[in-house]
């Protein structure tokens, strides 16, 4: 009559602070803060059908792990640090068969003194968040054993002045949207970047410092681009972020952007003395929370359609 479809269990909004002293100087320290979701699958089936919770790994003993591990190892770059706590899931336990880890990583960027990078504070420069998804597989999980893992910049907001046009879009007997040449255009960034799979957890530790990297490259590829494209429209200029994210990184399968369209309505002052406030003249503008567009698509390199 019944049969249990999805389950997946685990522990979310794990908070984890890392600090890591300078050897020569204690006093020189860099910190880490990341939130953090894992979510098992596996033979667990019993626990929800039969009350068995002999196949239950705590959602406790999840967090507990975390910390344990983050104590054993590095957690920069996240992406390392999601792999190596799926690895252990899945070797540790042989009736797991995957592990769904995702890393939030918050902003803490070192604060200046007098000019001058200060030791051990920090501030919290915007709500940008970095992300990773990854999933680690055993050999008896119908995927076959390995790891994919998606990177990520999230709630990046951004907006430019000028430099943004749409115009040309289909006219019908619904639509009233004049076309525009000049417009506000300003939008919260979310990205993702979907790594070719990895065989084995050696395998993306081989590539470690490649995240950092593709990290800063898709951020500057992302702030430069919405900066100095000429914008024909939202869709036209995630394209060219994405293309560039690809070129940018060969490791790299797919870029996908999903990107609220944040409008800035003209107001009409004319009312008021005859006092001109629109097209041209507009200078005063009323931001609007909702309804907003958003706009999405995912680019996958030519030719790996099939495996993603
Ligand atoms: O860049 C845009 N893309 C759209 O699809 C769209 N639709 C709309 O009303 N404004 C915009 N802007």
């Amino acid at each position: 009559m019944a049969e249990l479809g999805y389950a997946r269990y685990g522990k979310d909004n794990i908070r984890l602070y890392k600090v890591h002293r300078d050897p020569q100087d204690p006093r020189k320290q860099s910190v880490v803060e990341m939130t953090i979701c894992t979510l098992l699958e596996g033979d667990i089936d019993t626990s929800y059908t039969k009350a068995d919770n002999s196949v239950v790994v705590a959602t406790d003993t999840q967090k507990q792990t975390c910390y344990i591990l983050a104590k054993q190892h590095p957690i920069d770059p996240p992406e390392q640090f999601a792999a190596i706590i799926a690895n252990h899931f899945v070797t540790t336990y042989s009736h797991i068969h995957a592990a769904h880890v995702k890393i939030i990583q918050h902003r803490w960027t070192r604060l200046s003194v007098q000019g001058k990078p200060h030791p051990y504070s920090f501030f919290r420069d915007g709500e940008e968040l970095r992300t990773v998804e990854c999933v680690g597989r055993d050999s008896k999980h119908p995927q076959g054993a390995g790891f994919s893992i998606k990177s990520g910049i999230d709630k990046l907001l951004v907006l430019k002045s000028t430099g943004s046009a749409f115009y040309g879009f289909h006219r019908d007997e619904y639509t009233q949207l004049p076309e525009t040449w000049d417009r506000i255009l300003s939008t919260e960034v979310a990205a993702t970047w979907q790594w070719a799979p990895f065989a084995s957890l050696a395998d993306v530790q081989a590539i470690a410092p490649t995240f950092n990297k593709a990290h800063e490259e898709a951020r500057t590829i992302t702030l430069e681009t919405f900066a100095t494209d000429e914008s024909a429209s939202v869709q036209n200029t995630m394209w060219k972020m994405s293309e560039q994210i690809l070129a940018a990184e060969p490791k790299v399968d797919s870029v996908g952007y999903s990107l609220p369209n944040k409008h800035y309505f003209e107001i009409d002052l004319s009312w008021h003395k005859g006092l001109k406030n629109t097209g041209k003249d507009a200078e005063v503008y009323a931001p609007q929370s909702n309804p907003n567009g958003l706009i999405q698509c995912t680019v996958n390199r030519k030719g790996l359609k099939a495996r993603l």
